[in-house]
C-alpha cells in the first residue's frame, strides 16, 4: 500500500482459549492479505502453538507480540489457555488474563510507530474498552458466537445487571427475545457453566460481556446472517449500535504436499480415511473445553461401537473431576474391539482437513461454534452433543434449521445411554429418514464455504474500519 494514510493498524487481542485464538489470528491474516498492520497478542505458549506460522509474504504487516501469562495462585504454571485446565478452573485463568491489563495499557501507550487505529477484543477484556477510548483508539468487540446466542445472552443492561441468578433462569426465553423458539439451555447444560464461579475472579462473564459490548464503537459477528437472519437483526437491534457480520471466516484446506509430508498425524489419518467409502465415516471431537465424567465417556464409547460405523475419536486427555493424576479411560478392551472400525487420537489433529475428506459422512460434536462453522462449510451432517458455554443454544438453532439430530439426553442430569448415542449417529449418517438432514447440510457449504461472498464480508469490514477509526473522525 503506497500510502500509510491508506493503512490501518489494528491490534488483536483474544480471549486465552484455542476456539478463539484461531478465528482472531484468522482474521489478522485477512487483514494483512488486504495491506494493513497487524499486531496480535497473545501469551509465548499459545502464540507457539497457534501463530507461529505467519506466511513469509505477510511477516512485514503481521507482528506478533507475546506477554508472559502473570503467575497466579491454583492455576498450573504452564497453563496459558483453556485447553490447559478443566472448565472448573476457568475462573483462576481469568484472574491471570485480567492482570494482562498493565502490559496492555503500555503497549498501547507507547505504540506511535504507526499509533493503533482500532484493537479488536474478546468477551473477557471487560476493562480494555475505557483503556482504549481514553488513549484514542477505536474499538471493535468481535463476537465468536452466533447471533442467536448473543441474542439470548442480552442486551449490555441485562449483562451488566445479572438478571439472571440461577441456572432455571436460563432454561426460559428471556424477555427481550419476541421470537418463537427453542433456543434456551436445557437445565444440565447450563449448570455446567455455573460450575466456575464468577466470585473467584470477582467478575461474572456477564459482565465481562456486557461491558465489552457497551465500550465497543462497532460489534464484528463471526457469523452467516443468510443462515440466522431473524437472530442478526434482533441483535443488531438490541445493541443499539453497529453491528457487522465479518462472514465466517471459512477454513481454507491447500494441499500442501511438502508442508503435509512432515505432518505425520495428518498423514495416518489422511492414509485410513482414502480406504473408506465415501460419507461413511463418523468423526467425532468435543473441541478443547468439554470434558465428559468416565460414566459419560463409557456410553458414548460403546454407542460409537454400537453404531456399527467406521470412525475416527479424538479424545482430550483428561483427568477425572477433581482427581488431577488420575486420567478417565476407555472400557476394557474396548481398543482391540474395534479395531480397523474406530481410530482414537490422543493428541491435537487437523480438524479442518478431516472434515474435507470426502470418507466423512458425519460429525458428532460438542457444537463448538468453530467446529459448527469448519462441519458447514464442507456440508457434514452434524450429530449433536452439547456440553458446556454456548453450545446447547447452537445445538437448538441448529435443529431449527434442520442441518443435525442431537443425541438424546435427560433434561436435569444430562444422562444419556449409549443406545440413544448410536441410535442418533446411525439417523443422521445412514438413515433414509435423516436424508433430509443430510441434504440440507450439504447445501449449507454453499453458503458457509462461499469463498466469494466471505471475503467480500472482509472487505465491507475493511472499509468500516478505515472510514470510522476515531484517529481519522478528531
Ligand atoms: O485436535 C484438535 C482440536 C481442535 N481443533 C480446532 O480447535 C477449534 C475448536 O473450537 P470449537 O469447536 O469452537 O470448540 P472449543 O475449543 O470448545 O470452543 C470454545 O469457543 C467456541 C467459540 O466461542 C465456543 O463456541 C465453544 O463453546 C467454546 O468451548 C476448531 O477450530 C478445531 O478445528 C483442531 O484443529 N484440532
Amino acid at each position: 500500500m503506497e500510502n500509510e494514510k491508506e493503512r490501518l493498524h489494528v491490534v488483536m487481542f483474544p480471549w486465552l482459549a484455542m476456539g478463539h485464538i484461531i478465528p482472531f489470528f484468522h482474521l489478522s491474516k485477512c487483514l494483512a492479505q488486504r495491506g494493513h498492520r497487524v499486531t496480535f497478542i497473545s501469551t509465548p505458549r499459545n502464540i507457539e502453538r497457534v501463530v507461529n506460522k505467519v506466511p513469509s509474504d505477510l511477516a512485514p504487516l503481521l507482528h506478533i507480540l507475546s506477554f508472559p501469562l502473570p503467575k497466579v495462585e491454583n492455576l498450573p504454571n504452564d497453563a496459558e489457555s483453556s485447553m490447559d485446565i478443566p472448565y472448573q478452573k476457568a475462573q483462576f485463568l481469568k484472574i491471570a488474563f485480567d492482570l494482562l491489563e498493565i502490559p496492555l495499557t503500555n503497549f498501547l501507550e507507547s505504540s506511535s510507530n504507526p499509533k493503533p487505529d482500532w484493537i479488536v477484543y474478546d468477551y473477557a477484556s471487560h476493562w480494555l474498552p475505557q483503556i482504549a477510548g481514553k488513549l484514542g483508539v477505536s474499538r471493535a468487540f468481535f463476537s465468536l458466537f452466533t447471533a442467536a446466542t448473543m441474542s439470548f445472552y442480552g442486551p449490555p443492561w441485562a449483562l451488566l445487571n445479572d438478571e439472571r441468578s440461577i441456572p432455571e433462569d436460563y432454561t426460559v426465553i428471556p424477555k427481550w427475545i419476541p421470537l418463537e423458539t427453542k433456543v434456551v439451555y436445557r437445565l444440565h447444560e447450563i449448570k455446567k457453566n455455573f460450575e466456575a464461579p464468577a466470585d473467584e475472579s470477582g467478575t461474572s462473564d456477564g459482565v465481562r460481556f456486557g461491558a465489552s459490548i457497551d465500550g465497543s464503537d462497532v460489534i464484528l459477528f463471526r457469523n452467516c446472517v443468510e443462515f440466522e437472519p431473524e437472530w442478526f437483526s434482533l441483535v443488531s437491534e438490541l445493541y443499539q449500535k453497529p453491528v457487522i457480520s465479518i462472514g465466517v471466516l471459512p477454513p481454507s484446506v491447500v494441499e500442501n504436499e511438502k508442508f503435509d509430508s512432515n505432518d505425520t498425524t495428518w498423514l495416518g489419518i489422511k492414509n485410513w480415511l482414502d480406504k473408506q467409502n465415501q460419507d461413511s465415516v463418523v468423526y467425532v471431537a468435543l473441541g478443547t473445553e468439554a470434558t465428559l465424567n468416565q460414566e459419560e465417556l463409557n456410553e458414548l464409547a460403546l454407542g460409537l461401537e454400537k453404531c456399527g460405523l467406521p470412525f475416527i475419536w479424538v479424545l482430550r486427555d483428561q483427568p477425572i473431576h477433581n482427581q488431577e493424576d488420575s486420567r478417565i479411560q476407555l472400557p476394557d478392551g474396548y481398543e482391540d474391539r474395534v479395531k480397523n472400525r474406530g481410530v482414537i487420537y490422543k493428541e491435537w489433529v487437523p480438524q479442518t482437513k478431516i472434515l474435507s475428506h470426502s470418507s466423512v459422512g458425519g460429525f458428532l460434536t460438542h457444537c463448538g461454534w468453530n467446529s459448527v462453522i469448519e462441519a458447514l462449510c464442507f456440508g457434514r451432517v452434524l450429530i449433536m452433543f452439547p456440553v458446556l458455554n454456548d453450545q446447547g443454544l447452537n445445538t437448538r438453532l441448529l435443529q431449527e434449521k434442520g442441518v443435525g439430530v442431537e443425541i438424546p439426553r435427560n433434561e436435569k442430569d444430562g444422562f444419556f445411554t449409549s443406545d440413544s448415542v448410536a441410535e442418533a449417529v446411525k439417523f443422521g449418517v445412514v438413515s433414509e429418514e435423516g436424508e433430509l438432514l443430510r441434504a440440507n447440510a450439504r447445501q449449507m457449504s454453499g453458503l458457509f464455504g462461499d469463498r466469494k461472498r466471505n471475503e467480500e464480508l472482509i472487505d465491507d469490514c475493511v472499509g468500516y474500519l478505515m472510514e470510522n477509526r476515531i484517529s481519522i473522525s478528531k
